[in-house]
C-alpha cells in the first residue's frame, strides 16, 4: 500500500493549522512530524486516519485491498486501557474488535515485555507498561499504515528501544507508519516532516 496526501490542510473547527502538506509514502517507508506543541501534528494524524475532515487537498491509501481489513492503525495519547479488565483480557478485546491478523496474544505480550503481567488487571500496571499494552495492539492485528501519536511517552529506554524495532519490523515487512513525537526514535531513513510554529 502506498499513502498519497497532495494540497493538504488539516486544522479544527475551520481553522488551517497547516497546509499545502504533501506526503508521499511507498511501502516500507515512515515519516516522523515534528514541530512544537499545538503546531498540529496530532490534528494532522488524526485527519490522515479519516477521524477529521480534511479541509483542502486530498489523501490516497493506493494498492490496499479492502477486503483484507482496514488500511490502518490509530494510536493516540490514551492507551484504551480499562483499570479493572485484565493484561491479556484487554488485547484479547482488542484482537476480536480489530481482527486476528497478527501475533497470538501470548507472543504479543512476550514481544512487548508483558508476559509476567498477562493475568493481572491492566490498571495494576505502571504508565510505560500500559504504553507497552498499547503497542502490543498494532501486533495482534496486522494493517499496513500505523498512525502513532507520541508513541514513546512514558517508555524507559529499553522500551523506545522495543518501539524502534517493532517500528523498523513493520517497515521491513512493506508497512507505512507516520510518528508525531518529539523524541528521538532510532529507525533510519525516515523523513521528516516539520509543522510551524503555534498561532
Ligand atoms: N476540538 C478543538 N477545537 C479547537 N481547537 C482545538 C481542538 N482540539 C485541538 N485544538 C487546537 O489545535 C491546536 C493543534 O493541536 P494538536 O494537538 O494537533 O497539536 P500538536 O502539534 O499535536 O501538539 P503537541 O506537540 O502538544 O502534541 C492546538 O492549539 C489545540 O488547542
Amino acid at each position: 500500500m502506498s499513502l498519497v496526501a497532495e494540497g493538504l490542510a488539516c486544522g479544527r473547527g475551520g481553522h488551517a493549522l497547516a497546509a499545502d502538506i504533501a506526503i508521499a509514502l511507498a511501502p516500507g517507508q515512515g515519516l516522523l512530524l515534528r514541530g512544537p506543541n499545538g503546531a498540529g501534528k496530532s490534528t494532522l494524524l488524526l485527519t490522515l486516519a479519516g477521524l477529521l475532515p480534511p479541509l483542502a487537498g486530498s489523501i490516497r491509501y493506493a494498492g490496499h485491498d479492502a477486503e483484507a481489513g482496514p488500511a490502518l492503525h490509530y494510536c493516540g495519547h490514551r492507551n484504551g486501557v480499562r483499570a479493572r479488565l485484565g493484561v491479556a483480557q484487554t488485547l484479547d478485546f482488542w484482537a476480536g474488535l480489530n481482527g486476528r491478523t497478527g501475533l497470538s496474544i501470548a507472543a504479543a505480550l512476550e514481544e512487548v515485555g508483558l508476559a509476567g503481567a498477562a493475568g493481572l488487571d491492566a490498571g495494576y500496571l505502571s504508565a510505560g507498561q500500559q504504553r507497552r499494552l498499547a503497542l502490543a495492539r498494532l501486533l495482534v492485528t496486522r494493517r499496513p499504515l500505523w498512525l502513532l501519536d507520541e508513541p514513546s511517552a512514558a517508555l524507559d529506554t529499553a522500551g523506545q528501544a522495543l518501539l524502534a524495532r517493532l517500528l523498523a519490523d513493520h517497515l521491513a515487512r512493506n508497512g507505512l507508519a507516520v510518528i508525531a513525537t518529539h523524541d528521538a526514535i532510532a529507525v533510519p531513513d525516515l523523513s521528516v516532516l516539520t509543522l510551524g510554529e503555534a498561532a
